[in-house]
């Protein structure tokens, strides 16, 4: 999958370009669909894929696009049931099963299941000093799997300590709480602020699978998870796609201004 995303990366601009994000769209060739949420430039290129890429793939490689939507599909298909399989693993372990949450569909059948899935592209950069690959957010999905293979760049923010990078070990996901789950959990998952630096003499790729509740649903915390002593921390979103047009309009910091009250002033 890494080296189909490298080929799209690799194709002449004015190929990529011939599946450039229409205004309004998600799907497409572009900058990173955070761009919305910033001023800044930053120095990468992002396909996205929302649901079937056999169009745009059709129009980047017209004589070889069966091959590349064969395997976007079968890593789709895995990598959706790790998600799935990741979000219950998650859910479990606050005391939530599959009955307690009603969006899902019949036992717990992921189908409905909407996804996001990015390649990201980091040129090299002759000053990676004066730049940013992708500047600090929080993912909007409820939780996100990233492969980066073996370049490093992608750093974490951690309260106290500031960012550091995530190394990358051969073979391994990188798996980052999202928006939508620290609303579903109540807070007890914090989705994850990150960044990406870029490299001097390297190009780098990563592809990340961001992994939302079925598009029409409204997302709030669980009622397990809250009471008179652990009121909701988070009002009721109506769906995933009100979720990221809110965020744009308040600059990526869509999340603590949702918050009903300071969780540390309890
Ligand atoms: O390139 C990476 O390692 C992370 C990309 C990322 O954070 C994203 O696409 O949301
Ligand atoms: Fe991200």
């Amino acid at each position: 999958m890494e080296s189909a995303a490298r080929s799209l990366f690799s194709l002449p601009a004015q190929q990529k370009l011939k599946v450039a994000r229409s205004p309004g769209q998600i799907s497409g060739y572009g900058f990173h669909l955070i761009a919305a949420f910033w001023d800044k430039q930053q120095w990468s290129e992002c396909f996205t894929i929302v649901g079937s890429p056999l169009e745009h793939y059709e129009q980047l490689w017209p004589q070889d696009y069966t091959k590349f939507c064969c395997i976007t599909e079968e890593f789709e298909k895995e990598i959706k049931k790790l998600a799935s399989r990741l979000m219950w693993l998650m859910l479990a372990s606050l005391g939530i099963s599959k009955d307690d949450v009603e969006w899902d569909g019949p036992k717990g059948d992921d189908q409905n299941a909407s996804a996001v899935f990015q390649f990201n592209s980091y040129p090299s950069c002759p000053d990676p000093d004066r730049t940013i690959g992708l500047v600090p957010h929080t993912d909007s999905s409820l939780v996100s799997i990233v492969h980066q293979s073996n370049i490093d760049g992608l750093q974490v923010f951690r309260e106290g300590t500031g960012w550091f990078t995530i190394q990358p070990v051969p073979g391994a996901l990188v798996v980052n709480v999202g928006d939508l789950m620290s609303i579903l959990s109540n807070g007890l998952y914090s989705s994850v602020l990150h960044r990406v630096l870029v490299k001097r003499a390297q190009h780098r790729i990563s592809l990340v699978y961001h992994y939302g509740p079925p598009a029409a649903v409204k997302i709030a915390p669980l009622e397990k998870l809250f009471g008179p002593s652990h009121p909701p921390l988070y009002p009721p979103v109506t769906n995933w796609n009100e979720y990221i047009s809110t965020k744009a309009k308040l600059k990526g910091k869509a999340l603590p201004s949702l918050r009903l009250y300071d969780p540390l002033m309890k």
